[in-house]
């Protein structure tokens, strides 16, 4: 990830550019007003070099009068105001854009990455991606805001302070200008060393906020196996491994800055020499010399402050580099961009023909493998099949969050590739084993089935899932707070809250997974009585465990390693199948616990 070479370096530099560029177009305005401030406070910063030397020729000399020096000062006083009317412009104005741009900026990466596929996430962490559009857009904002108008200001003062510094003095400029060098090969080098320890220092900083995100997450995991200590020790390593990259990149950027001083204030000195002999010379005047040492001087500073920003710039590069990378991931299921509309009144007919599929991250395993399944429009299919038989997989398929290799799927005939993302999952919800709430209240967790719902459909949702009596018996009814992923329910609350919200989509495809697994006997039966109601009339698919979920289904598909074994109804494949008759003797032997039986299937 760090740099490979000069020539990456200078690409990546080119591509950082422009694609600021395209965040800033939007604010021209705001760039020509900081602009102009910009060249009106450095203009008047340099232009008190002439005053000073004005100053001292004529103010100080035996025959200046009070006058005189009272306009001199008069002036003074303007410049000073305009300086810092100019400076507040320059300052807001700036600060200002960098706001703009890394709000944008972090708008843009969100908004681009809740549309990316979820294979994605399987290989970038969701902490790295929050580190990214939180930490980098923030050091992005200080360096726009800040950084970059010290440098530009100082980029000014450096360039108009080299023509006053020739205007002055030829003589003593060209002395200056052979340092010029020396001070710059240091920047170049340590600058490009700081950017790529910033680069590992923020990649060490995200997987630091990786590893807080998931203990915390999983705090009663940790605690329950004794972890803490074990998670601790861990802890302290990666933060140790970020405090180490971090030292040395400010020991580069300690050597950068002693070095620039140093070369530049060595130069400033052995001018001071010539010059000061110059004058005793009587070769040039006082004042002369004055403004020569004030040019050289603010010529220094601002070498020295790009020098000192420079890092910052670099560390900047680095964070829009890792968040143009993101911005550029491409998205492996796009939606079609010429759309086959959805018929007016979709029927809810699925599809399987000759589906094939495998991971990207296990291509050489066939996760489907040629699998026809034809379910009617309205009616219900069952997935059985052992752990790891592919019935999440095909659901995740359904849903086009994969794209099939082979074969295709379609809905109401239509190839779901061709269909618009949007509209194929608007005829889909899902009700899974882990029911999924955000943190929010009840009524915004049953609402997110149907953005928009009044609270009246949210009621009749929730009594249709039997969750109405227990949200109505929580303190603040339907805007009692869920807490983070709904940790304040009961595992059986928050499926009928699932459930609920799967009722108010009113899809014309559901997809449930063993949606009944976490309640009790009582809810059980409730539940599965709103499921009932929920699925007349809709195109069903249930990721089944149990025997009591595929009793009544039309058909029942029996899936093993990717491949449709046998299809049929209960009693059909009590007959005709091995591995289903296996499976339901030994449930109907063993009772009703049978998700670990159907890992031996
Ligand atoms: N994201 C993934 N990347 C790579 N392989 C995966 C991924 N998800 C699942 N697999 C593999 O694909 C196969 C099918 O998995 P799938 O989750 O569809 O099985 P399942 O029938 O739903 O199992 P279970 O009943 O245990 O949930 C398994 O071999 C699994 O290891």
């Amino acid at each position: 990830m760090s740099d490979s070479g000069p020539e990456r370096a200078k690409s990546t530099n080119v591509g950082v550019l422009k694609a600021m560029m395209q965040f800033l177009r939007p604010y021209y305005w705001q760039m020509i007003g900081a602009s102009i401030a910009l060249v009106c406070t450095a203009a008047i910063t340099l232009s008190i070099g002439q005053g000073l030397r004005m100053l001292v020729d004529q103010g100080f000399s035996s025959n200046a009068t009070e006058a005189a020096l009272n306009q001199a000062l008069l002036l003074f006083t303007a410049m000073i105001l305009l300086l810092a009317v100019g400076t507040f412009t320059r300052f807001y104005l700036v600060s200002w854009i960098g706001e703009r741009v890394s709000a944008d900026l972090r708008k843009a990466v969100f908004a681009h990455v809740v549309h990316l596929h979820p294979g994605y996430f399987e290989t970038n962490l969701s902490g790295e991606i929050q580190s990214r559009i939180t930490t980098d857009t923030t050091l992005l904002q200080t360096v726009i805001g800040s950084s970059v108008s010290i440098a530009l200001r100082n980029l000014l003062m450096f360039i108009g302070g080299v023509i006053l510094l020739f205007i002055t003095n030829p003589k003593l400029t060209a002395l200056v200008m052979l340092s010029v060098p020396l001070v710059v090969v240091p920047i170049i080098v340590f600058g490009r060393r700081v950017r790529s320890l910033s680069r590992t220092s923020q990649d060490k900083i995200a997987g630091v906020g990786t590893f807080v995100g998931e203990s915390v997450k999983n705090i009663k995991m940790v605690q329950a196996f004794n972890h803490q200590e074990l998670d601790r020790n861990a802890f302290d390593g990666h933060v140790e491994s970020a405090f180490r990259v971090a030292i040395s990149r400010i020991n580069q950027r300690a050597w950068l800055t002693t070095i620039v001083i140093t070369l530049v204030l060595g130069a400033v000195t052995a001018m001071l020499w010539v010059g000061g002999l110059d004058v005793l010379a009587g070769k040039i005047s006082g004042g002369e010399l004055t403004a020569f040492i004030f040019y050289a001087v603010m010529v220094a500073a601002s070498v020295g402050a790009i020098s000192e920003v420079y890092g910052d710039l670099q560390r900047a590069a680095g964070a829009t580099e890792r968040l143009l990378e993101l911005l550029a991931a491409e998205n492996l299921v796009p939606s079609s961009t010429a759309p086959v509309p959805l018929p007016a009144k979709p029927k809810g007919h699925l599809e399987f023909d000759q589906v094939c599929f495998s991971y990207p991250s296990r291509p050489e395993q066939q996760a489907i493998d040629k699998l026809c399944l034809d379910i009617k429009p309205g009616s219900s299919l069952a997935l059985v099949g052992s752990s790891g038989a592919g019935k999440s997989t095909l659901v995740d398929l359904i849903l086009r969050f994969y794209d099939v290799q082979g074969g295709a799927i379609r809905f109401d005939g239509i190839d779901i590739r061709d269909l618009s993302l949007d509209d194929l999952r608007s005829q889909i919800a899902i009700v899974p084993q882990q029911p999924v709430l955000f943190t929010g209240s009840v009524a915004d967790n049953i609402r997110y089935g149907k953005p928009g719902a009044t609270m009246a459909e949210i009621e009749a949702a929730a009594r249709k899932a039997y969750a109405h009596e227990f949200i109505e018996r929580l303190s603040d009814g339907y805007d009692s707070f869920v807490g983070e992923g709904g940790i304040r329910l009961s595992g059986g609350q928050r499926q009928r809250v699932a459930i609920a919200r799967a009722i108010l989509a009113d899809p014309t495809l559901l997809l449930l997974d063993e949606a009944t697994s976490a309640l009790d006997a009582e809810s059980e039966y409730q539940v599965q009585q709103a499921l009932e109601l929920l699925m007349k009339g809709r195109t069903t698919i249930v990721i089944a465990h149990r025997l009591a979920t595929v009793v009544d289904v039309d058909i029942i598909a029996v899936l093993d390693h990717g491949k449709l074994v046998d299809a049929g109804n209960h009693a059909e494949l009590l007959q005709s199948s091995p591995l289903y008759s296996r499976w339901a003797s030994l449930q109907f032997d063993e009772g009703s616990s049978s998700a670990e039986q159907m890992v031996t299937m």
